[in-house]
Protein backbone atom coordinates (compact mmCIF):
# COMPACT_ATOMS: atom_id res chain seq x y z
CA UNK A 1 0.00 0.00 0.00
CA UNK A 2 2.63 2.54 0.82
CA UNK A 3 4.42 2.18 -2.51
CA UNK A 4 1.41 2.42 -4.58
CA UNK A 5 0.97 5.96 -2.87
CA UNK A 6 4.26 6.81 -3.03
CA UNK A 7 4.04 6.33 -6.98
CA UNK A 8 1.08 7.91 -6.88
CA UNK A 9 2.49 11.02 -5.35
CA UNK A 10 5.13 11.11 -7.94
CA UNK A 11 2.78 11.79 -10.69
CA UNK A 12 0.05 13.68 -8.63
CA UNK A 13 0.25 15.91 -5.36
CA UNK A 14 -1.20 14.19 -2.56
CA UNK A 15 -1.94 14.92 0.82
CA UNK A 16 -3.43 12.79 3.73
CA UNK A 17 -5.89 15.32 5.44
CA UNK A 18 -6.82 13.34 8.69
CA UNK A 19 -8.78 13.98 12.34
CA UNK A 20 -5.98 12.19 14.15
CA UNK A 21 -2.62 14.79 14.66
CA UNK A 22 0.39 14.35 11.79
CA UNK A 23 2.26 12.37 14.39
CA UNK A 24 -0.07 9.56 14.55
CA UNK A 25 -0.49 10.01 10.70
CA UNK A 26 3.43 9.92 9.81
CA UNK A 27 3.95 7.02 12.10
CA UNK A 28 2.07 4.39 9.54
CA UNK A 29 2.47 6.05 6.96
CA UNK A 30 5.80 7.22 6.50
CA UNK A 31 5.80 9.14 3.58
CA UNK A 32 7.67 12.05 3.47
CA UNK A 33 6.64 13.22 0.17
CA UNK A 34 2.96 13.56 0.84
CA UNK A 35 1.15 16.73 2.40
CA UNK A 36 -0.32 16.43 5.75
CA UNK A 37 -2.71 18.26 7.23
CA UNK A 38 -4.01 16.91 10.59
CA UNK A 39 -6.30 17.80 13.83
CA UNK A 40 -8.89 18.15 11.74
CA UNK A 41 -6.63 20.18 9.25
CA UNK A 42 -5.53 22.91 11.05
CA UNK A 43 -1.74 21.44 11.10
CA UNK A 44 -0.85 21.58 7.60
CA UNK A 45 2.78 20.48 6.68
CA UNK A 46 5.22 19.14 3.65
CA UNK A 47 6.33 17.58 2.08
CA UNK A 48 9.34 17.26 3.79
CA UNK A 49 11.30 15.11 0.94
CA UNK A 50 12.23 16.77 -2.61
CA UNK A 51 11.90 14.80 -5.44
CA UNK A 52 12.67 14.96 -8.66
CA UNK A 53 8.80 15.32 -9.36
CA UNK A 54 8.75 18.17 -6.84
CA UNK A 55 8.56 21.70 -8.04
CA UNK A 56 12.07 23.01 -7.07
CA UNK A 57 10.15 26.59 -6.74
CA UNK A 58 7.77 25.61 -4.42
CA UNK A 59 8.46 26.40 -0.19
CA UNK A 60 8.08 24.21 1.85
CA UNK A 61 4.32 24.34 3.21
CA UNK A 62 3.42 24.98 7.09
CA UNK A 63 0.71 26.69 8.35
CA UNK A 64 -1.25 25.92 11.68
CA UNK A 65 -4.20 28.74 11.86
CA UNK A 66 -5.18 27.94 15.15
CA UNK A 67 -1.66 27.65 16.56
CA UNK A 68 -2.07 30.24 19.44
CA UNK A 69 -4.67 27.65 20.95
CA UNK A 70 -1.92 25.39 21.81
CA UNK A 71 -1.49 25.91 25.50
CA UNK A 72 -5.05 26.00 26.15
CA UNK A 73 -5.51 22.00 24.24
CA UNK A 74 -2.93 20.93 26.56
CA UNK A 75 -4.67 22.69 29.92
CA UNK A 76 -7.97 20.90 28.39
CA UNK A 77 -6.30 17.53 27.77
CA UNK A 78 -5.08 17.36 31.04
CA UNK A 79 -8.49 18.36 32.86
CA UNK A 80 -10.07 15.54 30.56
CA UNK A 81 -7.52 12.63 31.42
CA UNK A 82 -8.35 13.43 35.16
CA UNK A 83 -11.92 13.62 34.86
CA UNK A 84 -12.19 10.49 32.45
CA UNK A 85 -10.83 8.42 36.00
CA UNK A 86 -14.28 8.52 37.00
CA UNK A 87 -15.58 6.73 33.12
CA UNK A 88 -14.69 3.41 32.69
CA UNK A 89 -14.13 2.77 29.36
CA UNK A 90 -13.48 5.94 27.86
CA UNK A 91 -10.27 7.32 26.13
CA UNK A 92 -8.83 11.08 25.86
CA UNK A 93 -6.38 11.32 22.80
CA UNK A 94 -4.40 14.07 21.78
CA UNK A 95 -4.40 15.42 18.20
CA UNK A 96 -2.79 18.35 19.21
CA UNK A 97 -4.90 21.36 17.95
CA UNK A 98 -7.91 19.06 18.59
CA UNK A 99 -8.54 16.60 21.23
CA UNK A 100 -11.22 13.30 21.32
CA UNK A 101 -13.00 11.37 24.12
CA UNK A 102 -13.90 8.32 22.94
CA UNK A 103 -16.80 6.20 24.43
CA UNK A 104 -16.91 3.67 21.90
CA UNK A 105 -15.97 1.25 24.74
CA UNK A 106 -18.52 3.13 27.98
CA UNK A 107 -21.41 1.37 28.86
CA UNK A 108 -24.34 3.03 27.15
CA UNK A 109 -26.16 4.10 30.49
CA UNK A 110 -23.25 6.72 31.28
CA UNK A 111 -22.95 7.84 27.74
CA UNK A 112 -24.99 11.18 29.56
CA UNK A 113 -22.56 11.10 32.20
CA UNK A 114 -19.47 11.45 30.09
CA UNK A 115 -21.30 13.99 28.48
CA UNK A 116 -21.79 15.88 31.21
CA UNK A 117 -18.64 15.77 32.43
CA UNK A 118 -17.48 17.06 29.15
CA UNK A 119 -19.35 19.78 28.55
CA UNK A 120 -18.79 21.02 32.13
CA UNK A 121 -14.93 20.81 31.70
CA UNK A 122 -15.39 23.21 28.34
CA UNK A 123 -17.44 25.70 30.26
CA UNK A 124 -14.69 27.57 31.31
CA UNK A 125 -13.75 27.37 27.62
CA UNK A 126 -15.99 29.37 25.35
CA UNK A 127 -13.32 29.14 22.43
CA UNK A 128 -13.79 25.62 22.10
CA UNK A 129 -16.31 23.74 20.59
CA UNK A 130 -17.65 20.46 20.66
CA UNK A 131 -18.82 18.24 17.79
CA UNK A 132 -19.69 14.76 17.68
CA UNK A 133 -18.27 11.36 15.60
CA UNK A 134 -18.52 8.22 15.91
CA UNK A 135 -18.69 7.43 19.50
CA UNK A 136 -16.43 10.42 20.09
CA UNK A 137 -16.79 13.78 21.21
CA UNK A 138 -14.27 16.06 19.21
CA UNK A 139 -13.16 19.30 21.21
CA UNK A 140 -11.44 21.79 18.89
CA UNK A 141 -11.36 25.53 18.66
CA UNK A 142 -13.79 27.45 17.48
CA UNK A 143 -12.01 29.19 14.68
CA UNK A 144 -13.71 28.98 10.79
CA UNK A 145 -11.15 26.43 9.41
CA UNK A 146 -12.04 23.15 8.89
CA UNK A 147 -11.13 20.12 6.15
CA UNK A 148 -12.47 22.26 3.31
CA UNK A 149 -10.17 24.87 4.36
CA UNK A 150 -7.19 22.73 4.67
CA UNK A 151 -8.09 21.82 0.78
CA UNK A 152 -8.47 25.21 -0.41
CA UNK A 153 -4.98 26.33 1.51
CA UNK A 154 -3.22 23.19 -0.62
CA UNK A 155 -4.30 23.70 -3.64
CA UNK A 156 -3.85 27.56 -3.55
CA UNK A 157 -0.44 26.93 -1.54
CA UNK A 158 0.15 24.50 -5.42
CA UNK A 159 -1.50 27.54 -7.31
CA UNK A 160 -4.51 25.39 -8.48
CA UNK A 161 -7.05 26.91 -7.77
CA UNK A 162 -7.79 28.90 -11.13
CA UNK A 163 -7.02 26.07 -13.38
CA UNK A 164 -8.81 24.59 -15.94
CA UNK A 165 -6.63 21.48 -16.21
CA UNK A 166 -6.32 20.22 -12.25
CA UNK A 167 -8.92 17.94 -11.48
CA UNK A 168 -8.52 17.05 -7.94
CA UNK A 169 -9.59 13.40 -6.23
CA UNK A 170 -11.15 13.58 -2.32
CA UNK A 171 -11.73 10.98 -0.85
CA UNK A 172 -13.16 10.45 2.89
CA UNK A 173 -15.62 8.34 4.79
CA UNK A 174 -16.11 10.86 7.87
CA UNK A 175 -19.01 13.74 8.57
CA UNK A 176 -16.08 16.13 8.67
CA UNK A 177 -14.92 15.03 5.32
CA UNK A 178 -17.87 16.69 4.03
CA UNK A 179 -16.42 20.28 4.52
CA UNK A 180 -13.85 19.22 1.78
CA UNK A 181 -16.54 17.89 -0.83
CA UNK A 182 -18.39 21.43 -0.58
CA UNK A 183 -14.79 22.91 -1.43
CA UNK A 184 -14.38 21.13 -4.34
CA UNK A 185 -17.93 22.09 -5.75
CA UNK A 186 -17.59 25.64 -4.45
CA UNK A 187 -13.60 26.25 -6.29
CA UNK A 188 -15.86 24.73 -9.47
CA UNK A 189 -14.91 20.92 -9.66
CA UNK A 190 -17.83 18.86 -10.47
O1 LIG B 1 -11.10 12.50 10.06
P1 LIG B 1 -10.55 11.10 10.06
O2 LIG B 1 -9.10 11.07 9.67
O3 LIG B 1 -11.40 10.18 9.26
O4 LIG B 1 -10.58 10.65 11.58
C1 LIG B 1 -11.82 10.44 12.25
C2 LIG B 1 -11.52 9.96 13.66
O5 LIG B 1 -10.61 8.86 13.53
C3 LIG B 1 -10.25 8.24 14.78
O6 LIG B 1 -11.42 7.71 15.31
C4 LIG B 1 -11.88 6.56 14.63
O7 LIG B 1 -11.22 5.41 15.16
C5 LIG B 1 -11.57 5.10 16.54
C6 LIG B 1 -10.84 3.83 16.92
O8 LIG B 1 -9.49 4.09 17.04
C7 LIG B 1 -13.09 4.87 16.64
O9 LIG B 1 -13.44 4.61 17.99
C8 LIG B 1 -13.84 6.12 16.15
O10 LIG B 1 -15.23 5.83 16.14
C9 LIG B 1 -13.39 6.43 14.73
O11 LIG B 1 -14.02 7.66 14.30
C10 LIG B 1 -9.62 9.24 15.70
O12 LIG B 1 -9.36 8.64 16.95
C11 LIG B 1 -10.49 10.49 15.87
O13 LIG B 1 -9.77 11.44 16.60
C12 LIG B 1 -10.83 11.03 14.48
O14 LIG B 1 -11.65 12.16 14.59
Amino acid sequence: MRDAVRDEAKQFPTAIVSGPCINKVFSFVKLRELYYAGSHGMDIKGPSKRTKHTDPKAKAVLFQPASEFLPMMQEVYKKLVEEKKFIMGSRVEDNKFSLSVHFRCVDEKIWSSLIELVTSVLKEYPKLRLTLGRKVLEIRPSIKWDKGKALEFLLESRGFTNCSNVFPVYIGDDRTDEDAFKITILLGFP
